[in-house]
């Protein structure tokens, strides 16, 4: 049986995307087996994948601000929507309900702008460690405050046939990472944006998922329509604990709100999507049905199994793909 061991990035398979975190320091735990983790290409952001036309991640589309100072509430990347921040880099509980865009690569401010947050990456110490009965999990070595942003899950951006495609393929017994995020726009519009962590992304793809989780998926935008997914704390979280969402985006920031089931209103400018997320893939059998997983989230209102998406029997036709309105 292993133990702990400290690998960079590169030691895991991790490497050479982009942003010079291919050394990133990920400590791995396993007290359970002696299954080692699987080799990944490590990126700390949303990378190009196949189906979505000619959008591109990285692609530099929206305008910038000229704030010399900090962005404050007169920043014209705040004014649109309102601030999604407080000056403790907390996400406030109203952006659930609207979008939230981040300033961007144009803008004049500098990474310590307050309406940067989730492009600037990971601020707590996590580990991935190996669970009992859910595989490889991730969990903070660090206390985190309720509403910070703990990390992004990002890997391959996909259209969403190429989603079902990758998902008819797996193995009932294989872990399923594509996460379908869904907007809910007027007119009954649908933006979905599928990212695939499988065998290019981050730490991300180690989180699991709970009935009752610590951690609550907002789309965030920065450079394009294409959104991050950023992942923040639903509670205080505390050191050792293990990280979860709710695969099917049930959960919003605090158990209280309910604005993240509103509708938003469409815009007119692409820049203006956002939302909330809805449903993820479930895991799919070979022969295109879904398979229910067991969950062991073990929390009291555990509801039985893993979430799955009922839309992928049926919708294919009317899809949305990668981000765009
Ligand atoms: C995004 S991956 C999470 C990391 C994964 N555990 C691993 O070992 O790489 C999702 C997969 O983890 C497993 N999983 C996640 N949450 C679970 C839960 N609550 N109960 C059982 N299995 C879970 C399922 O196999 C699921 O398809």
């Amino acid at each position: 049986m292993s133990a702990r061991r400290i690998l960079t990035g590169k030691r895991l398979g991790m490497t050479d995307i982009c942003n010079g975190e291919e050394n990133i320091v990920v400590e791995v735990e396993n007290l359970i087996d002696d299954k080692e983790i699987s080799k990944i290409r490590y990126t700390p952001v949303n990378v190009r994948g196949t189906g979505i036309g000619s959008s591109d991640p990285s692609e530099i589309i929206y305008s910038g601000c000229d704030c010399v100072n900090l962005c404050a509430d007169n920043c014209p990347c705040v004014v649109r929507f309102g601030p999604s921040y407080n000056s403790d880099g907390c996400i406030l509980v109203q952006s659930c309900s609207k979008p939230i865009v981040e300033c961007n690569s144009m803008c004049i401010c500098g990474s310590s702008c307050p309406n940067r947050i989730v492009q600037n990456g990971l601020q707590f110490k996590l580990q991935v460690f190996r669970t009992k009965h859910k595989g490889w999990g991730l969990r903070t070595l660090q206390d985190i405050p309720l509403n910070r942003f703990v990390c992004e899950y990002a890997g391959e951006v996909i259209g969403y046939k190429e989603a079902y495609r990758r998902a008819a393929q797996q193995q009932e017994d294989d872990s399923n990472y594509i996460i379908i995020l869904k907007e809910h726009l007027t007119r009954g519009k649908v933006v979905k944006t599928c990212v695939d962590p499988t065998t290019i992304g981050n730490i991300g793809r180690y989180i699991n998922h709970s009935c009752d989780p610590n951690l609550c998926m907002l789309a965030v935008r920065v450079d394009n329509e294409i959104p991050k997914l950023g992942l923040f704390a639903r509670r205080k979280i505390h050191q050792n604990e293990e990280l979860s969402f709710d695969y099917a985006g049930e959960a919003s920031l605090s158990h209280e709100d309910n604005a993240a089931k509103n509708v938003i209103e469409e815009s007119i400018n692409k820049q203006e999507a956002g939302g909330v997320v809805e449903r993820k893939l479930g895991a799919c059998r070979a022969d295109g049905t879904l398979a229910l997983k067991q969950c062991y989230c073990e929390t009291k209102c555990c509801r039985g199994f893993l979430p799955r998406d009922n839309d992928l029997y049926s919708v294919l036709e009317n899809a949305v793909d990668g981000g765009s309105v």
